[in-house]
């Protein structure tokens, strides 16, 4: 599945992984839920929930700390056809100002065992949650694990760090085997899977029941296929350059549609390029970065990254 990525994986993005990289699950970026106001979602977040999910599964990820306010924007959310909730227990920059909220939320499990309850009580479609292993302590998961279990969640979505940790040293995959041994609930291993050949190795030695990529992803729109077996678990140079091209190329319009002028949409998939690591391309990848108009952005694209 396709992880969750505030400022990435927005519906344009969604879209194009779903038409042409086929993830089984997409996730939105996080949605905060408004405990201050009756409106609980903000009307941009809702209108970007609004497409393919006929395609495929589309998870909504709900960020915030009241269990009211969470259920209200759950019934909201299912009242418009959105049938996965997913709640962020993760996000390491929490915004201390409204309260706890992602990751902060481990410091706090008689408020997240209420917040469980409320969202499982409205759920009618799955209900999961995404956490990091722990807030300090990388076997936190294990006395977390009972309120998951407890509040019957779905799946759980490892992300085997701390919050603490931010995303410092790397994901122990050790850990969501451990967790994948210690409950019968469904556990999606995230973090650091980087190649097929890593994701496959975790899917067998792990006993996980999924794989959730975010950068990984970014970097190589491919991964899901080659995994699956699909595509060509590895490419050459040249390959690499038109698979790349076309990713681009097929982004640039529907992020034109999708954001409001040529000056934000550049700006938008340049934070997409950000994402892709390879060493090689940097140079080339550094003058796309710098176009400052959409045809420059093009016939850059087209002369650096032909199909
Ligand atoms: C730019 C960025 C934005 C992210 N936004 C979210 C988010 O909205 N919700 C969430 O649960 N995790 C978010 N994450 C964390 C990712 O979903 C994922 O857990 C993390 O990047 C580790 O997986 P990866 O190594 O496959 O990228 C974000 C990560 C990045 C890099």
């Amino acid at each position: 599945m396709l992880a969750p990525m505030q400022g990435l994986t927005n519906s344009a993005l969604r879209r194009l992984y779903l038409q042409k990289y086929q993830p089984d699950l997409v996730f939105t970026e996080f949605v905060r839920v408004q405990a201050q106001t009756r409106k609980r979602v903000a009307k941009n977040e809702l209108s970007d929930m609004q497409d393919h999910s006929a395609v495929a599964p589309l998870v909504v990820q709900l960020i915030g700390n009241d269990p009211e306010a969470l259920a209200d924007a759950a019934l909201l959310l299912q009242a418009q056809g959105i049938q996965h909730i997913n709640l962020n227990l993760g996000c390491p920059y929490g915004r201390m100002t409204t309260g706890a909220t992602g990751g902060e939320l481990l410091r706090q499990p008689q408020r997240l065992a209420l917040m469980l309850k409320a969202l499982r009580r409205v759920c009618r479609g799955s209900f999961s949650v995404k956490c990091r292993a722990g807030y300090e302590d990388l076997l936190q998961w294990q006395s977390l694990l009972p309120l998951f279990e407890e509040s019957a969640v779905d799946f759980i979505v490892l992300h085997p760090r701390t919050v603490a940790q931010r995303y410092n040293g790397t994901a122990d995959h050790r850990i969501s085997a451990a967790m994948a041994a210690a409950t019968s609930l469904p556990v999606i291993a995230n973090g650091d899977i980087n190649s097929p050949q890593a994701a496959r190795t975790l899917l067998t030695r792990t006993g996980v029941a999924g794989l959730m990529i975010g950068r990984g992803a970014l970097a190589d729109p491919m991964i899901f296929q080659r995994i699956r077996g699909t595509a060509p678990l590895e490419v050459d140079p040249a390959q690499r350059r038109r698979d790349l091209g076309l990713f681009i190329g097929d982004l640039w319009p529907d992020y034109l549609q999708k954001f409001c002028g040529e000056r934000q949409a550049l700006m938008k998939i340049k934070d997409v390029l950000n994402f892709i690591p390879d060493v090689d391309l940097q140079r080339d990848l550094g003058k796309l970065k710098r176009t400052t108009s959409g045809a420059a952005f093009l016939a850059r694209l087209q002369h650096t990254f032909p199909v």
